[in-house]
């Protein structure tokens, strides 16, 4: 399990995170929603240390950071980090090279899976396809959690589609995953857990299917009962 233990977080004298707190299972998808700005890329970057945070903490599987804490998580990032100028193959290899954990079997899986082509260049890439890249090669990792941030940002409902599809084929299997968004709907019949936020605050948390069976609500009847007042 992730724990995300009242992170605070400054810009300068922006407050950003106000004392977020919440936990994310392993086998659960855990959907951070709020409106641009809330937060939500940071709080994906404070759980891979790759910003200082003022106070707080995060643990996983019980321990703080740890370097052997990044053998367990992957992050994916609303773009893709990888030189332009290289093909997919070169990317994949790449991986291969730094990251031990790189399972090279599941990503010619993913290639078929987001019908890629290994040799062609990144900057030819469409945006649909760039994400789907950029997915691969953190969906490739043998890792417990996936943190991924905003996968369905700007591309066409198609390439949507078959990203959603993802979560629910063997290649995210038992997994753990986090994951950003500002739009639900291709996902709300995907995730398992909601967390709620506004100006760096979690204002509701809860179980998706508790929410369904006992209220009667969708995740998208919460989000307007809660920040419409
Ligand atoms: N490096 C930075 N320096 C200063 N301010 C920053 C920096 N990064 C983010 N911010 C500010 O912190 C706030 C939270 O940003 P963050 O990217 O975490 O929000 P978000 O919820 O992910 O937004 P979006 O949905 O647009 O991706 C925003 O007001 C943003 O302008």
């Amino acid at each position: 399990m992730i724990e995300v233990r009242d992170l605070k977080k400054r810009y300068g004298f922006k407050k950003v995170l106000n004392g977020v707190s919440f936990t994310a299972k392993k086998g659960e998808i855990t959907c951070l929603i709020g409106i641009n700005g809330t937060g939500k890329t940071t709080i994906l970057k404070s759980i891979m240390n790759l910003t200082p945070l003022h106070s707080g903490e995060v643990l996983i599987d019980g321990a703080t950071l740890n370097k052997h804490s990044y053998e367990k998580i992957a992050y994916i990032p609303d773009a893709i980090t990888m030189l332009p100028s290289m093909r997919i193959a070169d990317a994949m290899e790449f991986m291969s090279d730094f990251y031990k954990n790189w399972n090279q079997e599941r990503a010619n899986e993913l290639l078929g899976f987001f019908k890629l082509k290994a040799e062609d260049r990144i900057s030819q890439l469409s945006k649909g396809n760039t994400m789907k890249a950029n997915m691969l090669l953190g969906l490739a990792m043998d890792v417990d959690y996936l943190l991924m941030d905003e996968p369905f940002s700007g591309i066409d409902i198609f390439s949507r589609e078959q990203i959603a599809n993802v979560f629910t084929s063997h290649l995210v299997e038992d997994r753990g995953v986090i994951i950003t968004t500002h739009e639900l709907n291709e996902i709300e019949h995907l995730i398992d857990k909601a967390v709620l936020l506004d100006e760096g605050r979690v204002i509701k948390e809860f179980n998706t299917e508790d929410m369904r069976e006992q209220e009667g609500m969708s995740v998208v009847d919460v989000m307007r009962e809660v920040y419409n007042k």
